[in-house]
Protein backbone atom coordinates (compact mmCIF):
# COMPACT_ATOMS: atom_id res chain seq x y z
CA UNK A 1 0.00 0.00 0.00
CA UNK A 2 2.64 1.60 -0.25
CA UNK A 3 1.14 4.48 -2.87
CA UNK A 4 -1.44 5.41 -0.32
CA UNK A 5 -0.40 8.41 0.81
CA UNK A 6 -0.80 10.30 -2.96
CA UNK A 7 -4.49 9.68 -2.56
CA UNK A 8 -5.61 12.87 -0.82
CA UNK A 9 -3.88 14.97 -4.22
CA UNK A 10 -6.44 15.54 -6.82
CA UNK A 11 -9.24 13.95 -5.25
CA UNK A 12 -12.39 15.12 -6.91
CA UNK A 13 -14.95 13.45 -8.64
CA UNK A 14 -14.14 12.55 -12.05
CA UNK A 15 -16.61 14.17 -14.93
CA UNK A 16 -16.02 11.39 -17.35
CA UNK A 17 -17.67 8.75 -18.85
CA UNK A 18 -21.16 7.16 -16.90
CA UNK A 19 -20.24 3.23 -16.51
CA UNK A 20 -22.43 0.38 -15.90
CA UNK A 21 -20.11 -0.45 -12.88
CA UNK A 22 -20.78 0.60 -9.63
CA UNK A 23 -19.08 -1.67 -7.38
CA UNK A 24 -15.20 -2.60 -7.86
CA UNK A 25 -13.00 -4.86 -5.68
CA UNK A 26 -9.65 -4.41 -6.53
CA UNK A 27 -7.41 -6.74 -5.18
CA UNK A 28 -3.87 -6.23 -4.39
CA UNK A 29 -3.10 -3.26 -2.85
CA UNK A 30 0.66 -2.65 -3.86
CA UNK A 31 2.03 -0.07 -6.37
CA UNK A 32 -0.70 -0.84 -9.16
CA UNK A 33 -3.54 -1.70 -6.84
CA UNK A 34 -3.67 1.33 -4.89
CA UNK A 35 -3.60 3.21 -7.87
CA UNK A 36 -6.62 1.73 -9.74
CA UNK A 37 -8.79 2.01 -6.60
CA UNK A 38 -8.25 5.88 -6.70
CA UNK A 39 -9.13 6.57 -10.17
CA UNK A 40 -12.22 4.38 -9.29
CA UNK A 41 -13.10 6.29 -6.22
CA UNK A 42 -12.48 9.58 -7.94
CA UNK A 43 -15.13 8.31 -10.39
CA UNK A 44 -17.61 8.02 -7.99
CA UNK A 45 -17.44 4.41 -7.79
CA UNK A 46 -17.93 2.03 -4.12
CA UNK A 47 -14.56 0.03 -4.20
CA UNK A 48 -12.91 -2.32 -2.04
CA UNK A 49 -9.08 -3.23 -2.00
CA UNK A 50 -7.95 -6.30 -0.59
CA UNK A 51 -4.87 -6.96 0.19
CA UNK A 52 -3.67 -10.09 1.92
CA UNK A 53 -0.47 -8.00 4.00
CA UNK A 54 -2.93 -5.69 6.38
CA UNK A 55 -1.13 -2.62 5.15
CA UNK A 56 -3.68 -0.68 4.91
CA UNK A 57 -3.37 3.58 6.29
CA UNK A 58 -5.92 5.76 7.62
CA UNK A 59 -6.07 8.10 4.55
CA UNK A 60 -7.25 5.38 2.36
CA UNK A 61 -9.27 3.93 4.92
CA UNK A 62 -11.53 6.83 5.01
CA UNK A 63 -12.37 6.83 1.60
CA UNK A 64 -11.88 3.40 0.44
CA UNK A 65 -13.21 0.03 2.13
CA UNK A 66 -10.78 -2.21 2.66
CA UNK A 67 -10.49 -6.07 3.29
CA UNK A 68 -8.10 -9.00 3.57
CA UNK A 69 -10.68 -11.27 2.48
CA UNK A 70 -10.87 -11.70 -1.54
CA UNK A 71 -14.25 -13.41 -1.31
CA UNK A 72 -16.19 -11.38 0.82
CA UNK A 73 -15.04 -8.62 -0.82
CA UNK A 74 -16.38 -9.70 -3.78
CA UNK A 75 -20.57 -10.60 -2.99
CA UNK A 76 -21.29 -7.33 -4.26
CA UNK A 77 -19.17 -6.68 -7.06
CA UNK A 78 -19.56 -5.73 -10.43
CA UNK A 79 -15.83 -5.61 -11.41
CA UNK A 80 -12.99 -7.17 -9.61
CA UNK A 81 -9.67 -5.76 -10.75
CA UNK A 82 -7.00 -8.11 -9.38
CA UNK A 83 -3.46 -7.05 -9.02
CA UNK A 84 -1.81 -9.17 -7.12
CA UNK A 85 1.81 -10.74 -7.57
CA UNK A 86 2.77 -11.72 -11.23
CA UNK A 87 2.93 -15.54 -10.82
CA UNK A 88 0.29 -17.63 -12.65
CA UNK A 89 -0.53 -20.23 -9.68
CA UNK A 90 -1.11 -17.56 -7.32
CA UNK A 91 -3.41 -15.64 -9.64
CA UNK A 92 -4.78 -19.14 -10.58
CA UNK A 93 -5.80 -19.85 -6.52
CA UNK A 94 -7.19 -15.95 -6.28
CA UNK A 95 -10.00 -16.13 -9.23
CA UNK A 96 -10.63 -20.25 -8.23
CA UNK A 97 -11.54 -18.83 -4.84
CA UNK A 98 -13.46 -16.19 -6.34
CA UNK A 99 -15.29 -18.00 -9.14
CA UNK A 100 -16.99 -19.76 -6.66
CA UNK A 101 -18.33 -16.60 -4.84
CA UNK A 102 -18.68 -13.95 -7.23
CA UNK A 103 -22.27 -12.57 -8.31
CA UNK A 104 -22.86 -14.52 -12.00
CA UNK A 105 -22.99 -11.11 -13.36
CA UNK A 106 -19.08 -9.71 -11.78
CA UNK A 107 -16.73 -9.09 -14.64
CA UNK A 108 -13.51 -10.20 -13.76
CA UNK A 109 -10.51 -8.76 -14.92
CA UNK A 110 -6.80 -8.73 -14.40
CA UNK A 111 -4.24 -6.17 -14.19
CA UNK A 112 -1.22 -8.66 -15.04
CA UNK A 113 1.99 -7.35 -17.01
CA UNK A 114 3.18 -10.23 -18.98
CA UNK A 115 0.93 -13.40 -18.85
CA UNK A 116 -1.66 -14.74 -21.05
CA UNK A 117 -5.33 -13.41 -20.27
CA UNK A 118 -6.46 -16.66 -21.70
CA UNK A 119 -4.52 -19.14 -19.16
CA UNK A 120 -5.06 -16.76 -16.22
CA UNK A 121 -9.01 -16.99 -17.04
CA UNK A 122 -8.79 -20.72 -17.83
CA UNK A 123 -9.61 -21.70 -13.78
CA UNK A 124 -12.61 -19.54 -14.50
CA UNK A 125 -16.22 -21.54 -15.00
CA UNK A 126 -17.27 -21.01 -18.20
CA UNK A 127 -20.67 -20.43 -16.84
CA UNK A 128 -21.23 -19.10 -13.40
CA UNK A 129 -24.90 -18.58 -13.38
CA UNK A 130 -25.58 -20.83 -10.43
CA UNK A 131 -23.46 -18.43 -7.43
CA UNK A 132 -26.71 -16.28 -6.93
CA UNK A 133 -28.99 -18.50 -8.08
CA UNK A 134 -29.90 -16.82 -11.32
CA UNK A 135 -29.81 -19.06 -14.52
CA UNK A 136 -28.21 -16.94 -17.37
CA UNK A 137 -29.41 -18.91 -20.15
CA UNK A 138 -31.64 -22.02 -20.12
CA UNK A 139 -30.75 -24.05 -23.04
CA UNK A 140 -26.81 -24.69 -23.30
CA UNK A 141 -27.17 -26.01 -26.95
CA UNK A 142 -28.81 -22.55 -28.19
CA UNK A 143 -26.75 -20.47 -30.56
CA UNK A 144 -23.28 -19.70 -29.35
CA UNK A 145 -23.76 -16.11 -29.92
CA UNK A 146 -26.72 -16.25 -27.13
CA UNK A 147 -24.32 -18.33 -25.15
CA UNK A 148 -21.48 -16.60 -25.75
CA UNK A 149 -22.71 -13.45 -23.95
CA UNK A 150 -22.60 -15.12 -20.59
CA UNK A 151 -19.19 -17.24 -21.38
CA UNK A 152 -16.60 -14.93 -20.29
CA UNK A 153 -17.14 -12.68 -18.37
CA UNK A 154 -13.07 -12.58 -18.05
CA UNK A 155 -10.85 -9.73 -19.87
CA UNK A 156 -7.63 -7.58 -19.12
CA UNK A 157 -7.57 -4.27 -18.30
CA UNK A 158 -3.85 -3.01 -18.18
CA UNK A 159 -2.85 -0.12 -16.28
CA UNK A 160 0.69 2.16 -16.39
CA UNK A 161 2.03 2.80 -13.50
CA UNK A 162 1.32 5.34 -11.87
CA UNK A 163 -1.77 4.90 -12.11
CA UNK A 164 -3.51 7.78 -11.65
CA UNK A 165 -1.31 10.15 -14.01
CA UNK A 166 -0.62 7.31 -16.93
CA UNK A 167 -3.40 8.26 -19.39
CA UNK A 168 -3.41 4.57 -20.72
CA UNK A 169 -5.74 1.70 -20.48
CA UNK A 170 -5.02 -1.28 -22.36
CA UNK A 171 -8.25 -3.68 -22.88
CA UNK A 172 -7.73 -7.01 -23.65
CA UNK A 173 -9.97 -9.58 -25.33
CA UNK A 174 -9.29 -12.76 -24.45
CA UNK A 175 -10.82 -15.53 -26.91
CA UNK A 176 -13.85 -16.09 -24.68
CA UNK A 177 -13.94 -12.43 -23.67
CA UNK A 178 -18.06 -11.74 -24.72
CA UNK A 179 -18.70 -8.37 -26.43
CA UNK A 180 -20.54 -7.23 -23.67
CA UNK A 181 -17.54 -7.87 -21.37
CA UNK A 182 -15.07 -5.86 -23.39
CA UNK A 183 -17.61 -2.85 -24.06
CA UNK A 184 -18.33 -2.74 -20.23
CA UNK A 185 -14.34 -3.06 -19.35
CA UNK A 186 -14.35 -0.16 -22.20
CA UNK A 187 -16.61 2.17 -20.85
CA UNK A 188 -15.30 1.43 -17.47
CA UNK A 189 -11.75 2.05 -18.68
CA UNK A 190 -13.03 6.00 -20.01
CA UNK A 191 -15.54 6.55 -16.67
CA UNK A 192 -12.05 6.30 -14.51
CA UNK A 193 -10.06 8.95 -16.45
CA UNK A 194 -8.40 6.38 -19.17
CA UNK A 195 -7.85 6.39 -22.74
CA UNK A 196 -8.77 2.92 -23.89
CA UNK A 197 -6.86 1.36 -26.77
CA UNK A 198 -8.04 -2.47 -27.93
CA UNK A 199 -5.66 -5.31 -27.81
CA UNK A 200 -5.23 -9.20 -28.76
CA UNK A 201 -3.75 -11.44 -25.86
CA UNK A 202 -0.60 -11.44 -26.94
CA UNK A 203 2.58 -11.60 -24.31
CA UNK A 204 2.69 -8.43 -23.16
CA UNK A 205 -0.16 -6.66 -25.01
CA UNK A 206 1.64 -3.36 -26.84
CA UNK A 207 3.47 -1.53 -24.66
CA UNK A 208 5.39 -4.15 -22.83
CA UNK A 209 6.03 -6.00 -25.36
CA UNK A 210 7.81 -3.08 -26.98
CA UNK A 211 9.05 -1.69 -23.39
CA UNK A 212 10.13 -4.80 -21.45
CA UNK A 213 12.88 -5.80 -24.28
CA UNK A 214 14.46 -1.70 -24.25
CA UNK A 215 14.47 -1.84 -20.75
CA UNK A 216 16.44 -5.50 -21.27
CA UNK A 217 18.59 -4.15 -23.77
CA UNK A 218 19.06 -1.45 -21.41
CA UNK A 219 20.46 -3.69 -18.60
CA UNK A 220 22.22 -5.48 -20.84
CA UNK A 221 24.48 -2.51 -21.88
CA UNK A 222 24.81 -1.47 -18.70
CA UNK A 223 25.93 -4.74 -17.55
CA UNK A 224 28.55 -4.70 -20.49
CA UNK A 225 30.36 -2.02 -18.93
CA UNK A 226 29.36 -0.25 -22.37
CA UNK A 227 28.32 2.95 -20.41
CA UNK A 228 27.27 4.13 -17.05
CA UNK A 229 23.52 4.11 -15.48
CA UNK A 230 23.36 7.59 -15.73
CA UNK A 231 24.56 7.79 -19.13
CA UNK A 232 22.32 5.24 -20.08
CA UNK A 233 19.54 6.95 -19.00
CA UNK A 234 20.43 10.96 -19.92
CA UNK A 235 21.05 9.49 -23.19
CA UNK A 236 17.40 8.31 -23.99
CA UNK A 237 16.05 11.25 -22.01
CA UNK A 238 17.62 14.05 -23.66
CA UNK A 239 18.68 12.03 -27.33
CA UNK A 240 14.95 9.80 -27.62
CA UNK A 241 12.86 12.31 -24.91
CA UNK A 242 11.70 9.42 -22.82
CA UNK A 243 10.83 11.14 -19.47
CA UNK A 244 12.92 8.59 -17.51
CA UNK A 245 15.83 6.72 -18.85
CA UNK A 246 15.62 3.22 -18.95
CA UNK A 247 17.45 1.69 -15.85
CA UNK A 248 15.47 4.77 -13.87
CA UNK A 249 12.14 3.06 -15.07
CA UNK A 250 13.04 -0.49 -14.59
CA UNK A 251 13.79 0.70 -10.81
CA UNK A 252 10.35 2.46 -10.73
CA UNK A 253 8.38 -0.48 -12.42
CA UNK A 254 9.90 -2.94 -9.72
CA UNK A 255 13.24 -5.00 -10.67
CA UNK A 256 10.97 -8.18 -9.13
CA UNK A 257 8.05 -7.50 -11.99
CA UNK A 258 11.01 -7.12 -14.69
CA UNK A 259 12.59 -10.43 -13.83
CA UNK A 260 8.68 -11.94 -13.19
CA UNK A 261 7.97 -10.67 -17.13
CA UNK A 262 11.24 -11.87 -18.36
CA UNK A 263 11.59 -15.24 -17.13
CA UNK A 264 7.83 -15.95 -17.77
CA UNK A 265 8.78 -15.12 -21.49
CA UNK A 266 11.63 -16.76 -21.59
CA UNK A 267 10.32 -19.95 -20.47
CA UNK A 268 7.28 -19.99 -23.32
CA UNK A 269 9.71 -18.63 -26.05
CA UNK A 270 13.26 -19.99 -25.00
CA UNK A 271 14.70 -19.65 -28.41
CA UNK A 272 14.09 -15.47 -28.47
CA UNK A 273 16.83 -13.67 -27.29
CA UNK A 274 15.72 -10.96 -26.53
CA UNK A 275 13.70 -12.67 -23.47
CA UNK A 276 17.20 -14.17 -22.38
CA UNK A 277 17.79 -14.12 -18.33
CA UNK A 278 20.06 -11.02 -17.26
CA UNK A 279 22.49 -12.05 -14.47
CA UNK A 280 22.98 -8.69 -13.36
CA UNK A 281 18.89 -8.49 -12.73
CA UNK A 282 18.82 -11.74 -11.59
CA UNK A 283 21.77 -10.84 -8.85
CA UNK A 284 20.02 -7.70 -7.89
CA UNK A 285 16.60 -8.95 -7.22
CA UNK A 286 18.08 -11.76 -5.17
CA UNK A 287 19.88 -8.99 -3.05
CA UNK A 288 15.88 -7.64 -2.41
CA UNK A 289 17.51 -4.63 -4.41
CA UNK A 290 14.08 -4.24 -6.36
CA UNK A 291 13.97 -0.72 -7.30
CA UNK A 292 12.49 2.03 -5.68
CA UNK A 293 10.30 0.09 -3.41
CA UNK A 294 12.46 -1.39 -1.74
CA UNK A 295 14.87 1.79 -1.63
CA UNK A 296 17.58 0.50 -3.80
CA UNK A 297 18.25 -0.84 -7.65
CA UNK A 298 20.38 0.33 -10.09
CA UNK A 299 20.01 3.50 -8.05
CA UNK A 300 19.88 4.29 -4.31
CA UNK A 301 16.59 6.14 -3.05
CA UNK A 302 15.38 7.51 0.03
CA UNK A 303 12.51 5.93 1.70
CA UNK A 304 9.42 8.19 2.43
C1 LIG B 1 5.24 -2.78 -16.17
C2 LIG B 1 3.91 -2.57 -16.78
O1 LIG B 1 3.14 -3.52 -16.87
C3 LIG B 1 3.47 -1.32 -17.39
C4 LIG B 1 4.04 -0.03 -16.86
O2 LIG B 1 3.50 0.56 -15.99
S1 LIG B 1 5.45 0.44 -17.60
C5 LIG B 1 5.76 2.02 -16.85
C6 LIG B 1 4.95 3.11 -17.49
N1 LIG B 1 5.28 4.37 -16.86
C7 LIG B 1 6.20 5.19 -17.35
O3 LIG B 1 6.77 4.95 -18.42
C8 LIG B 1 6.49 6.39 -16.51
C9 LIG B 1 7.52 7.29 -17.14
N2 LIG B 1 7.69 8.48 -16.29
C10 LIG B 1 6.84 9.54 -16.35
O4 LIG B 1 5.91 9.59 -17.14
C11 LIG B 1 7.15 10.68 -15.41
O5 LIG B 1 8.50 10.60 -15.03
C12 LIG B 1 6.25 10.66 -14.11
C13 LIG B 1 4.81 10.93 -14.51
C14 LIG B 1 6.33 9.35 -13.36
C15 LIG B 1 6.73 11.74 -13.16
O6 LIG B 1 6.70 12.94 -13.85
P1 LIG B 1 7.76 14.11 -13.57
O7 LIG B 1 7.34 15.27 -14.38
O8 LIG B 1 9.13 13.55 -13.74
O9 LIG B 1 7.65 14.33 -12.03
P2 LIG B 1 6.66 15.24 -11.20
O10 LIG B 1 6.79 16.69 -11.60
O11 LIG B 1 6.99 14.89 -9.78
O12 LIG B 1 5.21 14.70 -11.56
C16 LIG B 1 4.41 15.19 -12.62
C17 LIG B 1 2.97 15.14 -12.16
O13 LIG B 1 2.62 13.77 -11.87
C18 LIG B 1 2.17 13.65 -10.49
N3 LIG B 1 2.66 12.38 -9.97
C19 LIG B 1 3.93 11.90 -10.04
N4 LIG B 1 3.98 10.69 -9.47
C20 LIG B 1 2.72 10.39 -9.04
C21 LIG B 1 2.14 9.29 -8.37
N5 LIG B 1 2.86 8.22 -8.03
N6 LIG B 1 0.83 9.34 -8.08
C22 LIG B 1 0.07 10.43 -8.40
N7 LIG B 1 0.58 11.51 -9.04
C23 LIG B 1 1.89 11.49 -9.34
C24 LIG B 1 2.81 14.84 -9.78
O14 LIG B 1 2.06 15.20 -8.65
C25 LIG B 1 2.74 15.92 -10.85
O15 LIG B 1 1.43 16.43 -10.89
P3 LIG B 1 1.16 18.00 -11.21
O16 LIG B 1 1.69 18.20 -12.62
O17 LIG B 1 -0.32 18.13 -11.09
O18 LIG B 1 1.95 18.73 -10.19
N1 LIG C 1 4.76 -2.41 -11.31
C1 LIG C 1 4.27 -1.97 -12.45
O1 LIG C 1 4.76 -0.98 -13.03
C2 LIG C 1 3.10 -2.66 -13.08
C3 LIG C 1 2.64 -3.88 -12.61
N2 LIG C 1 1.56 -4.48 -13.22
C4 LIG C 1 1.05 -5.76 -12.74
O2 LIG C 1 0.22 -5.50 -11.62
C5 LIG C 1 0.29 -6.59 -10.69
C6 LIG C 1 0.74 -6.05 -9.33
O3 LIG C 1 2.01 -5.40 -9.49
P1 LIG C 1 2.53 -4.35 -8.40
O4 LIG C 1 1.40 -3.52 -7.89
O5 LIG C 1 3.71 -3.70 -9.02
O6 LIG C 1 3.02 -5.34 -7.23
P2 LIG C 1 3.21 -5.04 -5.68
O7 LIG C 1 4.16 -6.07 -5.18
O8 LIG C 1 3.50 -3.59 -5.44
O9 LIG C 1 1.74 -5.32 -5.07
C7 LIG C 1 1.14 -6.59 -5.01
C8 LIG C 1 0.27 -6.58 -3.76
O10 LIG C 1 -0.56 -7.75 -3.81
C9 LIG C 1 -0.65 -8.29 -2.48
N3 LIG C 1 -0.98 -9.71 -2.67
C10 LIG C 1 -0.18 -10.71 -3.16
N4 LIG C 1 -0.88 -11.87 -3.23
C11 LIG C 1 -2.14 -11.58 -2.78
C12 LIG C 1 -3.33 -12.35 -2.63
N5 LIG C 1 -3.38 -13.64 -2.95
N6 LIG C 1 -4.45 -11.73 -2.15
C13 LIG C 1 -4.43 -10.41 -1.83
N7 LIG C 1 -3.33 -9.62 -1.96
C14 LIG C 1 -2.20 -10.20 -2.42
C15 LIG C 1 0.71 -8.03 -1.86
O11 LIG C 1 0.63 -7.98 -0.45
C16 LIG C 1 1.07 -6.64 -2.45
O12 LIG C 1 0.65 -5.58 -1.62
C17 LIG C 1 1.25 -7.62 -11.32
O13 LIG C 1 0.49 -8.54 -12.06
C18 LIG C 1 2.10 -6.75 -12.24
O14 LIG C 1 2.65 -7.47 -13.31
C19 LIG C 1 0.88 -3.89 -14.26
C20 LIG C 1 1.28 -2.67 -14.72
C21 LIG C 1 2.45 -1.97 -14.20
Amino acid sequence: MNQFAIITRNFSRSSAVQSAIKNVTVIGGGLMGSGIAQVAAQAGQNVTLVDDGEKFVAEAIARIKTNTDPAAASQEADLIVEAIVENMDVKHQLFKKLDAVAPGHTIFASNTSSLSINEISSVVKEDRQNNDGILRHKDLNSHLSTYSLYLHLFGGLHFFNPVPVMRLLEVVRGDKTSDDTYNTMMEWGKSVGKTCITCKDTPGFVVNRLLVPYIAEAIRLFERGDASARDIDVAMKLGAGYPMGPLELADYVGLDTNKFILDGWHSKYPEEPLFKPIPLLNKLVSEGKLGVKSGEGFYKYEKK
